[in-house]
Parts: structure tokens; C-alpha cells; sequence
């Protein structure tokens, strides 16, 4: 059996707005995020982790942050097209690991329901993928609450 494993990491600064989207859950925020996108950390995190691994570069080749088809995308429509470049070139998901770096929102209370649809998108059982978070401790940009951010670690297996 062939084995690959992908690293993601992406950031968002917190702007205007009274909602995150993460990991493909809306969740009411004091702040909204700075974004071409629908600015979802943890997904973004997720299709570079793919990509990686697919050794296809980054989501900012497949999803340029300078055209406009990408305003205020769904970031779980980019993650079903990273999973389909994985299928048709025959991997599958063995696992993907995500840790979200913030003081707030907590995202625990929202972390199954995330689970759920990156697993739906990607086509896999929900044990398949782990959502996970963590404080920095009030350390750094995460720390002071200037923004989110995100790493995801995945590995894809195939014949
Ligand atoms: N945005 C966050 C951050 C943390 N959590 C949960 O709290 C636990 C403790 O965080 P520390 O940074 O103090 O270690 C962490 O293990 C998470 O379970 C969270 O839900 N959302
Ligand atoms: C998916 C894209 C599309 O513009 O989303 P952005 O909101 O720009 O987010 P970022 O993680 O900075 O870069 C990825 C982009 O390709």
C-alpha cells in the first residue's frame, strides 16, 4: 500500500462582522474574518494538507485569491474539489487532524458538527477526522484575538 501525508496551516484576522465560519459551521462572533473567501481557517488548513500531499501545491493555485469566482466561496465546495483531485488519482482519506488556534470562539461545543461535514465533503466516516483546538495561551496574534488560525495534518493511502 502507498501512503502520503499533507501539512496545512492558514490564519485569518478578525474584521467586522458578527459570525466565523469554521470547519464549516457558522458560529455567532463579536468579529468576523478578513477574507476572499468565506475565510473558513480550518477547511483551508485542510485542502493544503491535501494538496500536499497530492504534491499539487497550495489552495491559492487551485482558488487565486484574485479572482473573483472565489468571493465568498463556500470553502467546503473547494474542499469537495480537493478530495475529488485526491480520488481521481486514486487515494483515498485515511485520516486528516485539525487544531484551530484561538481564544475565542471555543470550539468545542461545535467540533462533532465540524466533524461531520468536512467527513460528508471528503466522503469519509466521521472518525475519520479529528477537530481539535487549543488556546496560545494568550501568547501572539491568536492570543491577543487579532485572529484565527489553523493547522491540519492528513494522510491519504491508495494501491
Ligand atoms: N478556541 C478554543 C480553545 C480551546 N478549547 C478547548 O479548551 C481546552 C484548553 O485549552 P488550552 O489552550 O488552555 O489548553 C482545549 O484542549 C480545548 O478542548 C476550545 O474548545 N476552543
Ligand atoms: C480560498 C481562498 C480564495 O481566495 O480564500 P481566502 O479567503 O483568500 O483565504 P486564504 O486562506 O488567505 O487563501 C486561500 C484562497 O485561495
Amino acid at each position: 500500500m502507498n501512503i502520503r501525508i499533507g501539512h496545512g496551516y492558514d490564519v485569518h484576522a478578525f474584521g467586522e462582522g458578527d459570525h466565523v465560519i469554521i470547519g464549516g459551521v457558522r458560529i455567532a462572533h463579536e468579529r468576523g474574518v478578513l477574507a476572499h473567501s468565506d475565510g473558513d481557517v480550518a477547511i483551508h488548513a485542510l485542502c493544503d494538507a491535501i494538496l500536499g500531499a497530492l504534491a499539487l501545491g497550495d489552495i491559492g493555485v487551485h482558488f487565486p485569491p484574485s479572482d473573483p469566482q472565489w468571493k465568498g466561496a463556500d470553502s467546503r465546495a473547494l474542499l469537495r474539489h480537493c478530495g475529488a483531485l485526491a480520488a481521481a488519482r486514486g487515494w483515498c482519506l485515511g485520516n486528516a487532524d485539525i487544531t484551530v488556534i484561538c481564544e475565542r470562539p471555543k470550539i468545542g461545543p461545535h467540533a462533532a458538527a465540524m466533524r461531520e461535514r468536512l467527513a460528508a465533503d471528503l466522503g469519509v466516516a466521521i472518525d475519520a477526522v479529528s477537530v481539535k483546538a487549543t488556546t496560545s495561551e494568550r501568547l501572539g496574534f491568536t492570543g491577543r484575538g487579532e485572529g484565527l488560525a489553523a493547522q491540519a495534518v492528513c494522510l491519504l493511502f491508495g494501491s
